[in-house]
């Protein structure tokens, strides 16, 4: 059965502090490039490979990885709230796969999940129960992280899980590139702000808008140069771009989890989403990237990038 990615950036502030119109209207058209992509291929299961942050998964619990067989949405920064489609049966053979391939993930009949998960099959698929889905947490934002080769091993394993259910799988990877944004560090964070890394589940209202605020208005600050946080890096952006595109993953296994942060900032972990997207699709066979949009967008507080792949064969499938 032929299989196929979409692997893209996500941003809350997206519509809430919105670039120039000529960078609104190329990323749309990479969107609507990509949804008739999708539209095209008729997925009948979606995979998508997502961080959080702080908003499902703390600091109480931590794994790597999560798997789940149902899901609820929290509807952070405006995204859509409830349960996800999770497709159970899928979800149990793709654990079954990973667990036996030496992934020890985490498995979960309740995964709580934030606008990494949601803001992607919104833009992508209209909601987020649109297609049948199988949610993949990767944690790409609490330190400490396992080496990057787990996240490409983890994604092997998936594909060839997906392969065996004999669907039209669709792989999505939501995150990244390099981008900075405030995301409090376990560390670096004062008592108060410590405890709510550990156990921040439903905030209440009040406490989630003072947070989207901050974020946007750290968001404005660095499209004025006056933000503190870290710049983007298109360079090392597009270097991660053309690996992805060229099949090599091995190659970024040598990146540390430093450098991925010295580079690009301590949310370039959320490429983990893409590589495990991208793995996932190379243990069906050679892939062809067939679109690829990247613009820097700080107002954003994003290198955002949207990549559509198709396997060689399932180019031929079509
Ligand atoms: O406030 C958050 O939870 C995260 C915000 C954010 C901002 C910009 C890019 C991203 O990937 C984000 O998750
Ligand atoms: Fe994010």
């Amino acid at each position: 059965m032929p299989v196929a990615l979409c692997a893209m950036s996500h941003s809350p502030l997206m519509g809430r502090n919105d670039p120039d119109q000529e960078v609104i209207d190329a990323v749309d058209a990479a969107f609507d490039h990509a949804r008739r992509f999708i539209a095209d291929f008729a997925p009948d299961l979606i995979v998508i490979f997502a961080p959080d942050h702080y908003n499902g998964v703390f600091y109480d619990l931590l794994p790597p990885f999560c798997i789940g067989a149902a899901a609820q949405s929290v509807g952070d920064y405006g995204t859509e709230a409830g349960p996800l489609d999770v497709d159970r049966d899928a979800a149990h053979t793709i654990t079954r796969e990973v667990l036996d391939s030496g992934i020890d993930a985490a498995f979960s009949e309740r995964m709580h999940v934030d606008h990494g998960f949601a803001q992607a099959l919104q833009l992508l698929v209209g909601s987020i129960t649109a297609v049948p889905t199988v949610p993949i947490f990767i944690n790409s934002v609490a330190e400490p992280l396992g080496p990057i080769s787990r996240v490409r091993l983890l994604g092997e394993a998936v594909g060839r899980a997906a392969n065996k259910l004999g669907r039209r799988v669709l792989f999505v990877g939501s995150g990244g590139l390099s981008h900075d944004p405030p995301i409090p560090q376990f560390t670096t964070s004062p008592e108060q702000v410590r405890e709510r890394l550990i156990d921040g589940r439903n905030p209440s209202d009040a406490e989630r808008e003072v947070r989207e605020r901050r974020v946007i208005a750290a968001g404005r600050d660095f499209a004025a140069g006056t933000a503190t946080i870290q710049p983007l890096n298109p360079h090392w952006d597009q270097h991660l771009l053309e690996i992805l595109a060229s099949g090599e993953l091995e190659q970024i296994d040598t990146w540390t989890n430093d450098w991925f942060v010295e580079q690009a900032g301590h949310s370039s972990h959320e490429v983990r989403t893409w590589i495990a997207a991208y793995a996932a699709l190379h243990a069906n066979g050679p892939y062809q990237v067939t679109s690829s949009f990247y613009r820097e967008i700080p107002e954003w507080i994003a290198g955002f990038g949207i990549t559509t792949a198709l396997t060689r064969s399932s180019n031929h499938m079509k």
